[in-house]
């Protein structure tokens, strides 16, 4: 009986990898999707689909600075390298550069990859990925990247692979700090770990922990720390008991249900709610609380997803635009005692868990984006009453999406509105500056960079 020969498994993951990488420069794909899907095609498991993750998500976290370095080596700019060589070729520099693939043997697996998918050019690719070798990664840096002293923005953009746009905003969400912004950058190419949230009356954080091999999370009171594995094939998602949140914004819906309203307290909504993540949370909590929750979302696929996440919770599905409050006698003005807009945004703060998402956000994204935004709030605003309070949120710490856009919504809505405290109701965070905002960050707290204003409607 003859048997089919399988390719060792380390270039299958370089196979898988490659896949993967090219889906998401070719098709615009998110690697979060298009690489499990690669894998089960693959049949990787294990330490090899481990290997095919961190080459994918190292390789596209590390992009921009790739292509200085396969650019500077091949003597021409990567936008004039065929697509699959030149994709070939950033897996095979991230390997040389950031990993502990001997050279060698990335080397030749690269100049395998090329044949096989662009033959004609694989010798152009031996010889650049052998200069790419003359060097160790810091002498490249010195190469390449402008002086920290006379353009600290550009240098930072090239050491620590984000655009330089990104870069700026950053330091100014940051007061100008540029060594945090620099510890933020590095936090961005660091795997992050996988939250848990232990969902409120169904789960126990400390039990859920013991059974899945994880933490207790630092602050959220429901949060668990996944050290590894698929979240998604947990007894404990399977069965409704938790569901996979970053613990940043676990605190961020947690200030919300927990700062004190005057008066009734039963009518909660959320007016940007899929894919279900703190409508889950907040619906645990308003079972417990003899509330209800009110979840919009104007997208039918996502909504189709809260009601999925909510299933068996006091919430209530709408699939309309959240900024037609007022409308109709679903989503009444001054219908509400706490309202959370957990607004559509950049997601410049959780770069981390999508390693492509630097790269292809662009600054002419953040218009659409601060328009939508300040009309969500002033809906909110509206559908807040006077004595309630509204949570703005995003998952961006850029200033026009965070300070800029909660000015702009409050001076446009005509409703007499105060900024709350916000920092009390994340007890036991550190590092929260002078409120009265809080701005989470990876390299502070472990959390995506949620941004949080509470404000109470006062007449
Ligand atoms: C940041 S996400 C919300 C995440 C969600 N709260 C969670 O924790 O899972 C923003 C959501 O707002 C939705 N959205 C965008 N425009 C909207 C609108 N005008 N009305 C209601 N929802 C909207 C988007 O489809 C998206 O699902």
């Amino acid at each position: 009986m003859t048997r089919a020969v399988r390719r060792p498994a380390q270039d299958i993951a370089r196979w898988a990898a490659y896949e993967a990488v090219a889906a998401v420069q070719r098709d615009d794909a998110y690697a979060n999707l298009v690489l499990p899907k690669v894998l089960r095609e693959e049949r990787l498991y294990g330490r090899d689909a481990a290997f095919a993750t961190e080459l994918t998500y190292g390789t596209l976290r590390q992009l921009g600075q790739l292509d200085a370095v396969i650019e500077a080596a091949a003597g021409r700019e990567v936008g004039r390298i065929d697509p699959p060589a030149r994709d070939a070729l950033r897996l095979g520099a991230y390997q040389i550069l950031h990993t502990r693939v001997p050279a060698h043997a990335a080397v030749s697996a690269t100049v395998d990859l090329v044949r096989r998918v662009t033959p004609g050019a694989a010798g152009f690719a031996n010889a650049v990925l052998r200069k790419i070798t003359t060097k160790e990664l810091p002498a490249w840096l010195d190469e390449l990247a402008p002086a920290r002293e006379t353009d600290p923005v550009a240098h930072l953009s090239v050491v620590d692979a984000h655009p330089q746009w990104i870069v700026r905003a950053f330091r100014e969400a940051l007061g100008g700090d540029l060594h945090e912004t620099e510890a933020l950058l590095i936090a961005d190419n660091e795997r992050p770990e996988v939250h848990l949230c232990a969902r409120p009356g169904r789960a126990d954080a400390a039990d859920l922990a013991d059974e899945v091999g994880g933490a207790p999370g630092a602050f959220s009171p429901y949060a668990v720390y996944l050290p590894a594995g698929s979240p998604g094939e947990l007894s404990a998602i399977i069965d409704g008991r938790a569901h996979v949140q970053d613990e940043g914004s676990q605190l961020v819906a947690l200030a919300l249900a927990d700062v004190p309203v005057d008066g009734g307290d039963a009518r909660w909504l959320d007016l940007c709610a899929g894919p279900g993540g703190k409508a889950a949370l907040l619906g645990g909590l308003a079972e417990q609380r003899d509330a209800r929750l009110t979840a919009v979302e104007v997208a039918p696929h996502r909504a189709d997803l809260v009601r999925n996440a909510v299933r068996g919770m006091p919430v209530r599905v709408l699939c309309v635009d959240g900024r037609e409050v007022g409308a109709s006698d679903d989503l009444p003005e001054a219908g509400f005692d706490r309202v959370l807009v957990d607004a559509p945004c950049s997601g410049l703060g959780s770069l981390r868990r999508r390693p492509e998402s630097r790269w292809r956000r662009q600054p002419t994204d953040l218009p659409p984006l601060t328009r939508l935004q300040r009309e969500l709030l002033g809906a909110a605003i509206r559908a807040v009453r006077p004595g309630g309070v509204v949570a703005y949120v995003t998952c961006s710490p850029h200033l026009v999406e965070t300070q800029v856009s909660v000015t702009e919504a409050v001076r446009r809505s005509g409703i007499a509105v105060d900024l709350v405290d916000a920092r009390p109701f994340l007890p036991g965070v550190p590092g929260l500056g002078t409120g009265p905002t809080v701005q989470l960050w990876p390299h502070r707290h472990g959390t995506d960079a949620m941004f949080l204003a509470l404000l109470r409607r006062t007449a």
